[in-house]
């Protein structure tokens, strides 16, 4: 359950009274997402999200995130935008805790996508490649191959073998791979870089919203492409590709953005990298997370098995 904090009736009117927004009706929990508290609020006017930032964001952060909303959302992409307050802030402190509220959109996250859907987040991401050409403003990549490494190193051999027999030896050996065969130079700018089936709402066939963009960062756009691909092209668990969605997601961007020769050579090692990416973070959480923590742990061989795919048939995909 994804509230971690106690908000009272009366600390939510006086909230909701410092945005030109009605008055409060209604403010529900919502039980997904692990990061932040998320409340559903319903106001004489309309519903918004309201989120309280709770681990892992830094208020320092807060105005390059919020901002980014706001920017994508003025290009048309389907991403919410952050209300202001009357004072034009967009964000307020409740105690030592930031709070944003933010632009409800409809729609619901699919567990099995079709590949109409596949298609529609390709375009939606292309997209948003597009809209970011003119923000203005810097998002460090904090998440790249120097963390995947530390990250795998802070666990260790032991502890890695201990999830599955071998996890360590692939682990050092994709982190040298990919130390070697990084790219530079790519096309890129500030992207979502955690574009998951629960990170996408949609209606139908169509992508009604495109959520959670706290790991955005300047990064590779053929690497996003990546990480899209590596969470929405299997079966769950990483056991089988779904080469249908993989075409379908493919074809989405490339209706809006097409893939330099470049970009497309280095799709293969970028796919490996999204894989290591994922395994590395959820391989830290799932050694250092206690197992009576409300965090749920996710399984780090989810894309171990992803990155034995890719290791075997990425230069394919993209020939
Ligand atoms: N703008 C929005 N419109 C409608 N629903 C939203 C919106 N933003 C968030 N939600 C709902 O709230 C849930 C949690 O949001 P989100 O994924 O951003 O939380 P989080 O704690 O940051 O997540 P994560 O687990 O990915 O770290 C989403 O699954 C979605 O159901
Ligand atoms: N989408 C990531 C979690 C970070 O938001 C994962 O599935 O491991």
């Amino acid at each position: 359950m994804a509230v971690y904090t106690h908000l009272g009736a009366e600390d939510l009117a006086e909230l909701i009274a410092a945005y030109d927004v009605g008055e409060l009706v209604s403010a529900k929990g919502i039980a997904e997402g692990v990061s932040n508290s998320n409340w559903l609020i319903e106001t004489t006017r309309a519903r918004y999200i309201l989120t309280m930032y709770e681990l892992r964001i830094d208020t320092a952060h807060l105005p390059f995130f919020l901002g980014l909303l706001d920017h994508l959302s003025a290009k048309g992409c389907p991403v919410p935008r952050t209300i202001h307050d009357c004072d034009g802030a967009a964000f307020r402190m409740i105690e030592d805790k930031a709070v944003a509220l933010i632009e409800f959109l409809p729609g619901v996250s699919v567990d099995h996508p079709t590949p109409g859907q596949a298609k529609a987040v390709g375009s939606a991401l292309a997209q948003l490649h597009h809209a970011v050409a003119d923000f203005p403003m810097q998002g460090i990549q904090t998440m790249g191959l120097a963390e995947w490494d530390r990250l795998i190193h802070q666990c260790g051999s032991e502890r890695l073998d201990t999830i599955s027999p071998g996890l360590s030896d692939l682990a050092y050996e994709e982190l040298s791979y990919l130390a070697m065969h990084w790219p530079g130079g790519l096309p890129h700018g500030v992207v979502h870089c955690d574009l998951f089936p629960d990170n996408v709402l949609m209606l139908g066939d169509r992508v009604s919203g495109l959520i959670d963009f706290y790991f955005s960062a300047d990064d590779f756009f053929a690497y996003d492409l990546a990480v899209t691909h590596a969470a929405w092209c299997f079966s769950p668990g990483g056991h089988q590709f779904r080469p249908e969605i993989s075409s379908a997601l493919l074809a989405g961007y490339a209706s809006g953005r097409a893939l330099s020769d470049e970009e497309r050579d280095q799709m293969p090692v970028l796919l490996r990298g999204a894989c290591m990416r994922f395994l590395s973070s959820r391989a830290y959480d799932w050694v250092f997370t206690p197992t009576d923590a409300l965090v749920v742990r996710k399984d780090p061989m989810d894309f171990a098995r992803r990155l034995d795919f890719y290791r075997a048939n990425g230069k394919e995909l993209f020939a």
